[in-house]
């Protein structure tokens, strides 16, 4: 049985785990799922290397939301750094998804662009488990979340 790591944070405006832990379980109906909350993103990384750790997760995802500010910004490009060394000490993949709160000027493209990355990156934690082949399928097809793919480039 594959067990899956997921933390987010109470600054996100949309509950994304939710969302990514349904659409996980639809495509991986026997995982196992052990999800913490942290106030904010800074606190991701040390929360899913210890819970990963602890709980002998196969994989992970995290999710969190970045502000609009310049503050905000730097302390996404802190974040992004930290979790890219867990997971080459954890030698394990950890999905990470993020909405910026300046993609989108209304709450309603907000909040599609969030579900649709969250249960879309889902997918792909799916594929990089179990089906690895099929992502090399879709190898320079332009696929992504949040928004409609943007297709390949033709010669
Ligand atoms: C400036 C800032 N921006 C964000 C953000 O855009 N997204 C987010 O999730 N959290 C932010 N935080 C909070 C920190 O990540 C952290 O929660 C606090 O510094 C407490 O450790 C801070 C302090």
């Amino acid at each position: 049985m594959v067990k899956i790591c997921i933390v987010d944070t109470t600054f996100a405006r949309v509950d994304m785990a939710s969302h990514a832990i349904d659409a996980i379980l639809t495509l991986m109906p026997s995982a196992q799922i052990v999800r913490r909350t942290v106030p904010g993103i800074k606190d991701i990384p040390v929360a899913i290397k210890k819970l990963m750790k602890e709980e002998g997760c196969d994989a992970g995802m995290v999710l969190g939301w970045i502000g609009r500010s310049m503050t905000d910004k730097i302390s996404y490009a802190v974040y992004s750094l930290a979790m890219q060394l867990v997971q080459l000490e954890l030698e394990r993949h950890i999905i990470d998804v993020t909405v910026h709160e300046d993609e989108a000027d209304s709450e309603e493209e907000l909040y599609r662009i969030a579900v649709d990355r969250a249960r879309k990156h889902a997918e792909n934690l799916y594929l990089l488990l179990y089906r690895p082949e099929v992502l090399s399928t879709r190898a320079g097809t332009g696929r992504r979340q949040g928004y409609p793919d943007a297709g390949p480039i033709e010669p």
